[in-house]
């Protein structure tokens, strides 16, 4: 059969990954603001006919003026310019009914291009809840494009374009009848199509009064972000508790099952004692990622951005960097993408260098892990959990040394030209439970596949390191002070004694480079092979909590906050920056502020607790 390839153009928020992900069964990432794709991504299907499907996914772009990198791309691969890309056989120009008024000029530029192209008209749904009527066949004939109508969120709401593709029409071509007047071809198109209601969107501007109120606006905010990391401690427990139990279960019956050896140690320390340490945190992760993917469905987190822009410029950041920051709570890498977006270079480079500071959801374990071990769980007015604000304040703390760092690298630049922050608001939009349950299945599967994959092998090659060469003939101490991981702790120790680290610590820091959660399992794996034989340290938490000081937890937070503990970003960071001096540049100065936030945290406890 033959091949069709078609490629998603259009203003950014428009819908085309979530019209992508309709057509091939993909998972990229969709969300309500703009911007939210970064890298053009590739996928097909088979049409009922048999016909294959190519779809290519792109970046949204305002205009395909070749004013920046994103429009060349665009403008370039539509007409098959770019070098190793196909040209496509047909454009789907993708536009937001809703807001056809901006979106009809992209769609008039596309035109120009000269090349086969349809519109698909999408977000019908919400155009039709808000009483926008779209006279569909005068819109085709005024634009002389064929236009098919799509609702990309709903399981058969791309029926009818996927019908057009099929049909092995013959490509169309539209005719340019240039009159030169953007505007004004726009003004008389939507003058003969569509019809407006009278007031448009009461709910949204109702919802902008208060959430964008400059006296409410920020507190609001503030609210919200509380609740998450409330949310985070107090919902999670009861879950939490089941997972434990399980693995103190399982524990106990391999303990009672298997004669010991080498087999028993690795599941019961590596497995139950390393991994199952990790595994606990999954409740809290998958709380965590509920409010955040709905934060980002809703339409809330560009007006955070509008409400934050004053604070941000005072940092000598761009508004442009708040979608990358603002991803990077989720995961530094996909921040690090999203930098791509800044055009000027030494704010892209400012951006890139604070975004491993925002509390990335691999930090979320080792915060947990020590703030439940450590801080009481106490109501603070009677209402609050004291370790959910403890955790509030560490998300806070990440976002301040990035708004820190940003103003210390400011100072050193010549160049003090501000860019203003030019954000469309999204209208705001009820999250639908469905793509809200697949998104935390997503979540919860990439947690997992993190455990079996880097984790499992790091933490397994951590156990072969605490288990060999064995203890000697007649020695007292556990076996894992003989092997290789006890001497380079020990070894080690004294580099990271001032800031209270024992050598336990420092072997978990090692594997622990290669992502933040392994520091977790390893050092279940560390306690689990030091304990006694016959029983799985299971509880982790308790366990440290009686053989550490509190001056020691809270300086492995605050080493946490900084220390660029992930292999991963560092990579991304060369990838996207070219350069390994920036590679080296950025780990460097986030091991130095580890280390000195570490050290005073430690001394400062040490001085007032005394222990
Ligand atoms: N109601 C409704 N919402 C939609 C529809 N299509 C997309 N959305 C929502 O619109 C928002 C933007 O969707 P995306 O697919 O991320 O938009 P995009 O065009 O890929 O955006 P960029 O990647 O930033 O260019 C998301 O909140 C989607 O859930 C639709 O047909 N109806
Ligand atoms: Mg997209």
């Amino acid at each position: 059969m033959d091949t069709l390839t078609i490629a998603l153009v259009g203003n950014p928020n428009c819908g085309k990954t979530a019209l992508f992900n309709q057509l091939t069964g993909a998972r990229q990432k969709v969300a309500n603001y703009a911007g939210v794709t970064v890298e053009r991504k590739q996928g097909h299907f088979i049409a009922p006919s048999g016909r294959k499907v190519q779809v290519l996914d792109l970046p949204g772009t305002y205009s395909l003026d070749a004013m920046g990198p994103d429009e060349i791309i665009t403008r370039d691969i539509c007409l098959g310019r770019r070098e190793g890309e196909t040209m496509p056989d047909l454009i789907v120009c993708v536009a937001d009914a809703t807001n056809l008024r901006l979106h009809l000029r992209f769609v008039m530029e596309v035109k120009r291009l000269g090349r086969p192209m349809i519109l698909a008209l999408n977000m019908m749904d919400a155009a039709r809840k808000r009483g926008i009527t779209i006279d569909t066949a005068k819109l085709e004939a005024e634009l002389g494009v064929r236009v098919i109508e799509t609702v990309a969120v709903k399981a058969n709401g791309t029926a009818d374009l996927v019908a057009h593709l099929d049909a092995n029409v013959a490509p169309h071509v539209p005719d340019i009848r240039e009159t030169g007047d953007l505007h004004g071809d726009v003004r008389r198109i939507l003058n003969a199509a569509v019809v407006m209601p009278q007031r448009t969107s009461l709910i949204d501007d109702r919802l902008d009064g208060i959430l964008l109120n400059p006296f409410l606006g920020i507190p609001i905010l503030m609210v919200i972000m509380f609740v998450v990391f409330q949310a985070v401690f107090t919902w999670a427990t009861p879950a939490m508790e089941a997972i434990e139990a399980s693995m103190a279960w399982l524990g106990g019956v391999v303990t009672q099952t298997l004669p010991d050896g080498l087999l028993k140690s690795f599941i019961a320390d590596a497995l139950i004692g390393g991994l199952g340490a990790v595994i606990v945190f999954l409740p809290q992760i998958i709380i965590l990622f509920f409010f955040i993917l709905i934060l980002e469905e809703s339409g809330y987190l560009p007006r955070a951005a509008f409400l934050l822009d004053n604070l941000m410029s005072k940092a000598g950041l761009t508004g442009r960097s708040f979608i990358p920051l603002l991803s990077s709570h989720a995961c530094a890498i996909p921040g690090i993408m999203a930098t791509r977006s800044i055009h000027d270079i030494r704010d892209r480079i400012t951006t890139i260098m604070i975004a491993p500071l925002m509390t990335c959801s691999a930090r979320l374990p080792v915060y947990a892990l020590l703030i439940g071990a450590f801080l009481p769980n106490t109501k603070v007015f009677g209402f609050l959990s004291f370790q959910g604000l403890v955790l509030f304040a560490m998300y806070i703390t990440g976002i301040f040394s990035g708004l820190m760092v940003s103003l210390v690298i400011a100072l050193f630049r010549k160049d003090k030209s501000e860019h203003p922050l030019i954000m469309e608001l999204p209208s705001y939009r009820l999250p639908h439970v469905k793509n809200l349950a697949i998104g935390l299945g997503e979540r919860a599967m990439i947690f997992m596949r993190r455990i079996t994959g880097i984790i499992f092998t790091v933490n397994t090659l951590l156990w072969v390191a605490s288990t060999f060469p064995g203890k000697p003939e007649g020695g007292t101490l556990p076996n894992i002070d003989y092997s290789f991981a006890g001497m380079v702790g020990h070894w080690i120790e004294p580099i990271f004694a001032p800031i209270g680290f024992n050598w336990q610590i420092c072997v978990a820091l090692i594997p622990g480079l290669a992502a933040r959660e392994v520091a977790v399992s390893a050092l279940g794996t560390v306690y689990a092979i030091s304990g006694s034989d016959d029983t799985v340290a299971t509880q982790l938490g308790s366990l440290i909590s009686s053989q550490w000081t509190l001056a020691t937890a809270l300086s492995l937070m605050a080493w946490y906050v900084f220390a660029p503990q992930c292999l991963s970003t560092l990579a991304v960071i060369r990838r996207e920056t070219n350069s390994w001096k920036m590679v080296g540049v950025t780990a460097g100065y986030l091991f130095a502020l580890a280390y000195v936030a570490a050290f005073i945290t430690y001394q400062i406890t040490h001085f007032f607790v005394g222990h």
